[in-house]
């Protein structure tokens, strides 16, 4: 294989998850964008934040005094006048000022980490809450995976900012300026040769600093995808067996792992450099603190308990200097999460409720689509014009060829998306103007692939309704027919499902949600029907519990089975969005038109009349 060829095979492995407006890693400073992160600090600005600021001025206070200490006290007088007892006091307050040190050492840790650990808490759950209320159209547009991306990593890269980021900057900040001070009144002169080197080790080391975290972020994201290869594979794992597509599986993971491996092997390589390369600036700070240092004592200009002071500062000096450089590498990368993470909270739902909306306490079930026109992406129109009225308690059957509208038609009704034109009413009301938790309240919508949430039999049951009794989850599931089965499974209502309910047949399933529907007791159901051929029993029970779902609510299925449609008040013939014909069954058997067609084609209609 060409290297070319090479290449291209091993793009194709690596493409796939690939979100390129995730792998934006840094951004530019932006001063709005910090304030508005800031504001997540806010809620402990009387709290957590006044403690740790408390604790990390201990810590300086303690760290500025003690050389000081040391040169001007312990070497100056205690030493130089060989006076033992001052030289125990001054043993005995290093001590005490190094034990104080040590308490608001561990206090300062411990509420920083507090405190990055509760920011970082509530903008996750903001974030997810967010998008929990943002429309379908939004999810229309973006897979599971990327959004997953924002929620999780790029929440996760701006911890290390909250947790000592904001606290450090200003720590080191005000470090690095007493410092600078007390080196200059120690000795200007000194102080002026060893910092020669200061701009020059600040740049270097700083541009050392983002170009490794880029290299690391270059892995986070690789380790992502990874995350997110392996998460469909192991989903669709029974898919790539029977299609015996394991190899080819193997080499798309392959293809993620080496890209992984080769990323890895770079962010070491120049993580390599950084330790040293402070190591050896340190080194040169002191070769220049010692020739100079010795010459200005051995001429006179300086004491000794001066360069004693003057080393100790020199050596704390380094220390702010670098984690400032990687504050600041730190802050680039939180610019480019945050504005993943604003764009996804200034995302405003497109189904918006109107600024009084009507609250809807009880409904009858109504209908009325008046002209409604909608297109999903004002390209391709997906419903033209229709009309439907459909009176409360009476079932509506929507037919029609795959990608008629059918579905269109059930979403607008819970008004997961507004109408282009016309207007959807309930009970009379236009669906713009009701609050859409009360009118989702009054609806539940049973679909073909019924997802069940990872827990108990019971809790799934519940979903319907949590304010449930066992009881009522229990009685549910008896009405619909599922209770049979349930109690036959090893822990019966116990019994977890996991893995969306694999463990259950589809016809189980299928019961299951209906229980569920049955338990929210809504005035209208929307049901889409189920196409997966199941057994006769099986099918005979779903109708029963059919039935019994439907009585006293007005319902709207898409449905499949000629069973399910020959028993509707109407029937609803789509086509490419319109309405070609409706009426009850024998009605449109009768007109000979396209659903006369349609039920020969589809369910051998002869035999079934
Ligand atoms: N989320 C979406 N974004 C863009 N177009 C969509 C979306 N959902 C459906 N469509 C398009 O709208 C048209 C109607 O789709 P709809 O799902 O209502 O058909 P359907 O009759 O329910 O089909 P099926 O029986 O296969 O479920 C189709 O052309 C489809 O491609």
């Amino acid at each position: 294989m060409s290297q070319k060829e090479a290449q291209k095979k091993k793009n194709v492995y690596t493409n796939r998850f690939y979100y390129p407006q995730d792998e934006v890693i840094e951004k530019p400073f932006n001063w709005k964008q910090m304030t508005r992160l800031l504001k997540y600090i806010k809620p402990y600005s009387k709290t957590l934040l006044p403690a740790a600021f408390g604790a990390v001025f201990i810590n300086m206070i303690v760290r500025l005094l003690v050389p000081i200490l040391i040169g001007q006290y312990v070497v100056d007088r205690a030493i130089i006048n060989s006076d033992y007892r001052l030289l125990i006091y001054l043993i005995v307050i290093v001590v005490g000022l190094y034990f104080i040190n040590y308490l608001a050492n561990h206090f300062r840790i411990k509420i920083v980490n507090v405190l990055g650990q509760r920011t970082i808490h509530d903008l996750r759950k903001q974030l997810f809450t967010h998008v929990q209320y943002l429309s379908h159209d939004f999810f229309d547009k973006r897979s599971a995976g990327s959004i997953l991306v924002r929620i999780l990593n790029d929440v996760n890269s701006l911890q290390e900012l909250f947790t000592n980021g904001i606290i450090n900057i200003l720590m080191d900040a005000f470090m690095l300026l007493a410092i600078i001070i007390i080196l200059f009144s120690l000795s200007a002169q000194l102080a002026l040769a060893v910092l020669v080197i200061l701009p020059i080790m600040f740049y270097i080391s700083t541009k050392l600093r983002r170009d490794i975290r880029r290299t690391w972020q270059n892995v986070r994201s690789i380790r992502s995808r990874l995350n997110s290869h392996l998460n469909e594979s192991l989903q669709g794992m029974r898919i790539t067996q029977s299609f015996a597509q394991e190899e080819e599986n193997a080499a798309y993971f392959d293809g993620v792992n080496q890209e992984n491996f080769e990323r890895e092997r770079i962010a070491m390589k120049k993580s390599a450099y950084f330790g040293p390369f402070i190591e050896m600036s340190n080194a040169v700070g002191t070769v220049i603190l010692i020739a100079y240092g010795a010459t200005l004592i051995i001429n006179g200009s300086m004491g000794i308990g001066t360069f004693v002071s003057f080393a100790f500062f020199l050596g704390m000096f380094w220390e702010p200097i670098s984690r400032l450089g990687q504050i600041y590498n730190q802050l680039l990368v939180a610019m480019a999460s945050s504005e993943r993470i604003f764009e996804f909270l200034d995302e405003r739902p497109t189904v918006k409720e109107s600024d009084n909306p009507i609250v809807l306490t009880d409904i009858k079930g109504d209908i009325q689509f008046d002209k409604v026109q909608f297109s999903y992406d004002d390209e391709r129109i997906a419903l033209h014009e229709i009309s439907i009225d459909v009176k409360a308690g009476q079932t509506v059957a929507l037919v029609g060829h795959t990608g008629s509208g059918k579905s269109t038609i059930a979403n607008l009704i819970s008004r997961f998306y507004d109408p282009t034109d016309g207007a959807v009413y309930v009970d009379g009301h236009n669906l713009r103007d009701v609050s859409l938790a009360s009118l989702r309240e009054h609806i539940s919508v049973v679909l073909q692939d019924t997802f069940i949430f990872s827990g108990t039999i019971m809790d799934n049951i519940r979903f319907g309704r949590p304010g449930a009794s066992d009881e009522e989850v229990i009685e549910a599931a008896k009405v619909v027919g599922a209770h049979d089965f349930i109690v036959r499974l090893a822990n019966g209502y116990d019994t977890e499902v996991e893995e969306r309910g694999s463990i259950l047949s589809a016809g189980e399933r299928q019961l299951l949600s209906f229980a569920r529907a049955l338990l929210a007791d809504p005035k209208i159901l929307i049901l889409d029907e189920a196409t997966a051929s199941i057994d006769t029993e099986t099918e005979m029970k779903i109708q029963a519990a059919l039935r019994e779902l439907l009585k006293g609510r007005t319902s709207i299925m898409i449905a499949h089975r000629l069973s399910t449609i020959r028993e509707a008040d109407n029937i609803i013939v789509l086509e490419n969005g319109r309405i070609l014909e409706q009426g009850n069954h024998e009605q449109l058997v009768e007109k000979q038109g396209e659903y006369y067609k349609l039920v020969k084609s589809q369910f051998d209609m002869f035999e079934a009349l």
